[in-house]
């Protein structure tokens, strides 16, 4: 999926966020946590986890939005790094085991977090390519789902919440 869109996109909500908070300076590190919190979220909604359960996963489409909001800070940290020229989702992780991926995943964040290179920060990309992957998401569901949240994002600034 090409990603060009998704950065200008994601520019200008950061950019209204910030305004909107009177926020300024580097929040790299939060955007980081915020990440991983997001990346723990996404986990606990497929329940792929928890083995002490018999529950079945969250729906479709609370799995999606939270996987976008992932999908909102990632593009976010990479802008602040400038590394928004990467054009294209790199390819996925051949893993199809959930519970690696999400533990991968986190690493990998962490790993970018340190490192801030462009190599670290496809391997993030690769991360959720594969996630999604396993959780039946298509580069179309995940840009309908992106421009919706987004959107969304708009309208709780504006409600302020
Ligand atoms: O600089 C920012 C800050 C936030 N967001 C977006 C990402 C995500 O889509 C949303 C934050 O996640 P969420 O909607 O879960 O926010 P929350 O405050 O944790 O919501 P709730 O209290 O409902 O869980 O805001 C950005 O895009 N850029």
């Amino acid at each position: 999926m090409n990603l060009e869109k998704l950065f200008t996109m994601q520019e200008e909500l950061d950019r209204y966020i910030q305004t909107n908070n009177e926020v300024n300076g580097d929040l790299f590190d939060k955007k980081g946590l915020a990440l991983i919190v997001e990346l723990a979220e996404l986990a606990n909604e497929t329940r792929t986890f928890k083995f002490w359960s018999s529950k079945g996963p969250s729906d479709r489409e609370v799995i999606l939005e939270e996987y976008v909001d992932s999908i909102h800070f990632l593009l976010s940290l990479g802008i602040d790094r400038d590394l928004n020229m990467l054009k294209d989702w790199p390819k996925p992780l051949n893993d199809n085991d959930l519970t690696t991926l999400f533990l991968k995943t986190n690493s990998s964040i962490l790993k970018f977090m340190e490192q801030h290179s462009m190599s670290a920060y496809q391997t993030v990309w690769s991360c959720y390519g594969a996630i999604a992957e396993i959780l039946g998401f298509t580069y179309d569901d995940v840009m309908e789902a992106y421009l919706a949240k987004n959107q969304k994002n708009y309208d709780r600034q504006k409600d302020g919440y």
